[in-house]
């Protein structure tokens, strides 16, 4: 049983007194009880000092580490962890009732991160003076815009010259008008072949000589087409042909001869008719819609223009673009002769 301390030596004297009479107490209680209390009392004792020092700070100084063989064995304190000092602190080095300082301030540092290291280094202390960061200077206003000085008036003497004037002497002879309007055709006539520069490569690698060498431009543009004069245009010729007008030339159909295609070159005057797989054109009017050029047209005026036509374009439908343009048929002299003019006579 437990006994307090102030009852603790009452109780062994009576204990102790009665031990001599068998009579009087247990053989239980009068050799167990004096035995039991003295060893409790030690302990009591010895509980009483570590309760003590465990509310004691660590570094306080202990009265016996001598380790008993009863209890867990303590680690020593010890200032240093591998040599290197621990650093300590109380919480009465910092006195903060001079600058009146909040919890904050008697708090102390956090555990993590750790005392010594680089990274609590690089912390600015809590407690140290928090300099204001400086106010950034303002810039400096942009300057203001300078305005720009007006253009400089010219001078007559930066002029340009004036261009000189027009007079008769400087004047080309005009052409005459009827020349002026065609479309200018020079060079031989094209034949639709593969352009002597668009061949294929010589042994030497190079593509043969410059396209003028030995050729002039069959066409006056650059991408090989007649520039035909405003008004000529294909459609234009279509709603020319669509327009009912006579472009025969003729009243009626009639017989042609050689002789008589042939006379009608359209040189002098005369009009230009051409046959085509026995059929005869007056070409005249369609001389300026041409696309291939009025002058590749009049190569074939007078005579039969089919081995020229069929060479350049076999795929134009030349009786649909001169529908309107039949003069005749071709007849050799003898039927002429004997059947008389007209196709009607013929019949
Ligand atoms: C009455 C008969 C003829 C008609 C109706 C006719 C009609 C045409 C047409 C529609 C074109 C444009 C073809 C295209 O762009 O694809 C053309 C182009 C041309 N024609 Fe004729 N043609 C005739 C006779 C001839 C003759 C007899 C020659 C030559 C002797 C000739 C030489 C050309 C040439 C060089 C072109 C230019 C081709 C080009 O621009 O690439 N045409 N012709």
């Amino acid at each position: 049983y437990y006994r307090p301390p102030s009852t603790w030596n009452a109780f062994s004297a009576a204990v102790a007194g009665s031990a001599t009479d068998a009579g009087s107490a247990s053989a239980g209680d009068g050799d167990a009880g004096p035995a039991i209390s003295a060893d409790a009392q030690q302990r009591a004792e010895s509980q009483t000092q570590k309760d003590v020092g465990a509310a004691r700070l660590p570094s306080a100084p202990r009265e016996s580490h001598t380790p008993s063989p009863e209890t867990t064995p303590r680690a020593a304190p010890s200032n240093s962890l591998n040599g290197a000092p621990i650093p300590t602190f109380t919480l009465a080095e910092h006195d903060s009732s001079d600058d009146g300082g909040t919890d904050e301030d008697t708090l102390p540092p956090p555990s993590f991160p750790s005392l010594n290291s680089a990274q609590r280094a690089s912390i600015q202390p809590t407690h140290a003076p928090v300099v204001a960061p400086p106010k950034p200077s303002l810039m400096a206003p942009p300057p203001k815009p300078t305005l720009m000085a007006p253009p400089a008036r010219p001078t007559p003497s930066s002029l340009m010259a004036p261009p000189p004037r027009i007079v008769a002497s400087n004047l080309r002879p005009l052409p005459t008008a009827l020349p002026s309007v065609r479309v200018p055709i020079t060079g031989p006539l094209p034949n639709r072949g593969p352009l002597p520069n668009r061949g294929p490569p010589l042994s030497n690698g190079s593509l043969g000589p410059p396209p003028t060498a030995g050729l002039t431009a069959k066409t006056p543009n650059a991408r090989g087409k007649v520039l035909l004069s405003p008004g000529h245009s294909p459609l234009d010729w279509a709603s020319l042909q669509k327009s009912g007008m006579n472009l025969s030339g003729v009243p009626s159909l009639i017989r042609v001869t050689p002789s008589i295609l042939k006379y009608n070159n359209g040189r002098k005057g005369k009009p230009a008719w051409s046959s085509y797989h026995g059929k005869v054109y007056n070409i005249t009017p369609y001389l300026p819609f041409h696309p291939g050029g009025e002058g590749e047209l009049r190569r074939a005026a007078g005579k039969d223009g089919g081995k020229l036509f069929m060479e350049v374009h076999p795929w134009v439908n030349w009786d649909n673009m001169l529908g309107e343009c039949v003069v005749g048929i071709m007849v050799s002299e003898e039927q002429a002769r004997d059947r008389g003019g007209s196709l009607e006579d013929m019949e």
